[in-house]
């Protein structure tokens, strides 16, 4: 019979445990080749966020992530090649170089990216069969009350609807020793070679680090009192710091449910936990709603198509992203962004309501911004959050305006965190 061979990308899915994508590559195929492409530059990045393509913190943290999955792959007997380019091409120069693979499989999620990259290798490799199945999800489409054309409108009526569903455990432990290591050939690919930037981060990326994080939250009685902390601009042990792993998917939301569940068995359900779970659904949704509207994630108009009334000044543009606009409460918040790679919920709100209502700026460019600085940077949170403040998306209310100065005095009434990062 013929010997089945799977080339694995990884992508948004840097982990071995709960990964659904996976357990289904290690059923279906004799043996596996495990690469991970650092994707070049598109066009989009290079007219929207011209001179900042990758933060440090942002890139350290992924650096650190695959590290960590390098090891437990090599634990196995295996290897995780990684290289540096354009992901079709070279996903192309392997599939030639190494004509035994039969089966290619890719976490797309709702990447437009990704979903294109997939459709570009079905066409071109039609011999070859094409696997992607959405591994970081809190529900399986399948089980969904809807289709993803009928996404309700609004996340309170999707809330409504599936926030009684059964939210499955996570899978059980993986083994990558079943199947045999593909030893692959890989002439004339662009390695990646690893820089070992000296950079300073506030949380260790991996697959190990983040379910040590899950533990050592839920450990604390945190939980309890989520909902009244989880504003703060820079406590992080105010709010849970999740969303670090789950970008790179390091970690799954359904790990998180799991361990939330129990927490609440152990010591009581309130309304602050049942919030951990509200703000899983909101990152449910804007992963639904990306899939949904495609390319309209990233038009001007949005899902809306109201024109704002905005447009692109480059002195305004620069102030903001440097925290010199004048505002103090945004600057903080820039400064901070730029010097660790992370921003609170309430800090993302200010920065963006500044960057709209108040510079007049065309909200694309405020989302590059963050999609280049973030460590946590998801594409369907980030730019669903940012069209719903652009007053594009999915907000009922259509406009959200912060007044800044009663911000500050609600989030920052001593101005301490001002102070702090005022000089850096
Ligand atoms: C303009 C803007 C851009 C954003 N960009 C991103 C992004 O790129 N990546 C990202 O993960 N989140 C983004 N968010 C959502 C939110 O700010 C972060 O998820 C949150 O600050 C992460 O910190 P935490 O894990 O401590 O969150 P917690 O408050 O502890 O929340 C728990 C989890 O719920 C989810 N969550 C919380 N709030 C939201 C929300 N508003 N939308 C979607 N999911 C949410 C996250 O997965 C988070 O880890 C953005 C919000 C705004 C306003």
């Amino acid at each position: 019979m013929l010997k089945r061979i799977g080339l694995y990308c990884f992508t948004q899915d840097l982990r071995i445990e709960d990964n659904l994508q996976l357990q289904r590559a290690l059923s279906e195929c004799d043996s596996l080749l495990f690469v991970y492409i650092h994707a070049s530059q598109t066009q989009f990045h290079q007219h929207f966020s011209p001179h900042q393509w990758e933060g440090q913190h942002k890139r350290a943290f992924r650096q650190q992530s695959l590290q960590h999955l390098k090891a437990s792959v090599g634990e196995c007997g295996h290897v995780l090649h990684q290289f540096v380019g354009q992901r079709s091409s070279i996903i192309t120069q392997l599939l030639s170089l190494n004509e035994a693979i039969t089966d290619v499989y890719l976490c797309t999620g709702a990447d437009w990216d990704l979903l294109r990259l997939k459709e570009y290798v079905e066409s071109r490799h039609s011999n070859i069969s094409v696997n992607s199945v959405c591994s970081n999800a809190l529900f399986n489409q399948s089980d969904l009350p809807f289709e993803i054309e009928q996404l309700p409108s609004s996340f309170s009526s999707f809330r409504k609807k599936v926030e009684k569903m059964p939210i499955l455990q996570p899978l059980k432990q993986q083994t990558l020793n079943d199947v045999e290591p593909y030893v692959c050939n890989v002439q004339g690919i662009e390695p990646f070679s690893d820089s070992n930037e000296n950079v300073s981060l506030m949380y260790s990326g991996g697959e190990s680090s983040g379910a040590d994080h899950i533990k050592a939250y839920f450990e604390t009685n945190r939980a309890s009192s989520y909902k009244e902390t989880r504003n703060h601009f820079d406590e992080w042990q105010h709010s849970t710091v999740f969303s670090l792993w789950l970008a790179w998917g390091c970690i799954t939301p359904r790990q998180i449910v799991s361990a939330l569940k129990q927490y609440e068995h152990e010591n009581g359900q309130n309304d602050s936990t049942y919030w951990i779970l509200f703000e899983l659904l909101w990152r449910e949704y804007f992963r639904l709603y990306a899939e949904k509207h495609g390319t309209k994630l990233f038009t001007f108009d949005g899902i809306q198509q109201k024109r704002p009334l905005t447009t692109f000044y480059a002195e305004q543009y620069r102030a903001w992203c440097a925290g010199r606009t004048g505002y103090d409460v945004v600057d903080a918040c820039m400064r901070q962004l730029n010097q660790t790679g992370m921003m609170s919920n309430r800090g993302r709100q200010l920065v963006a309501s500044c960057f709209v209502h108040e510079l007049g700026l065309d909200w694309r460019y405020g989302a590059a911004y963050f999609e280049a600085m973030l460590i946590d940077y998801d594409v369907s949170s980030n730019w669903g959050n940012w069209q719903y403040l652009a007053g594009v998306g999915a907000d009922p209310r259509g406009h959200r305006k912060f007044d800044l100065e009663k911000q500050t005095q609600w989030y920052d009434p001593n101005r301490e965190f001002i102070k702090r990062w005022a000089e850096a």
